[in-house]
């Protein structure tokens, strides 16, 4: 079930505020300009499927936010446990960055851990299947993906080069709560 935890920025033990109701998560975020959105991701997409699957699948979905928002580009990012490269790429996530553009993705699969540093207060938010999420361009954040990764997200870019990071070089993420 998606949730939302948030800590303040100082105190990484206590919660101070907790809820898994989507009304709830949707008001909380979007208060902080963050879009979060129940989608169907209704389609069947086999146990691997290859990005050219997923985006077959959830072209419509795909279009409608380029209608929206005139996004540019857009990829595919499946995680299993079994991916040697997964340590690798969950150490990467981990580490705090901003984009210079919105960080738009649409979970078709599994789930992962989206952790926001917005006005002094660590927002995290447990992604799943049928949520789309919308962090403003330049808000300083982390991924988790957990030990043994399982999951499908549809990333849209607003520029034609895709995923590109500017690490912040704060080692904050490391004193934060992750998945198992
Ligand atoms: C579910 S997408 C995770 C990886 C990523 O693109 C990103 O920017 C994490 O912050
Ligand atoms: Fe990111
Ligand atoms: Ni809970």
């Amino acid at each position: 079930m998606s949730a939302l935890t948030i800590f303040t920025d100082t105190e990484a033990k206590e919660p101070v505020w907790h809820s898994t109701d989507a009304e709830e998560i949707r008001q909380q975020l979007n208060a902080k300009e963050v879009r979060f959105e129940r989608w169907e991701a209704n389609q069947d997409l086999g146990a691997n499927p290859t990005p050219e699957t997923v985006i077959r699948a959830y072209q419509h979905a795909i279009d409608k936010l380029v209608a929206e928002k005139g996004y540019q580009s857009w990829d595919v990012i499946s995680l299993r446990a079994d991916n040697p490269q997964k340590d690798v790429l969950r150490t990467k996530f981990l580490s705090e960055h901003t984009h210079g553009e919105d960080e738009v993705r649409f979970f078709v699969e599994g789930a992962g851990l989206f952790c926001l540093h917005l006005d002094n207060k660590v927002y995290q938010i447990l992604c799943e299947k049928n949520d789309l999420i919308s962090v403003p361009a330049g808000t300083p954040h982390w991924f988790d993906m957990g030990s043994e990764p399982h999951f499908t997200a549809i990333r849209i870019f607003d520029n034609p080069e895709g995923w590109v990071a500017h690490f912040t070089g704060d080692a904050i993420a490391d004193a934060y709560p992750r998945l198992p």
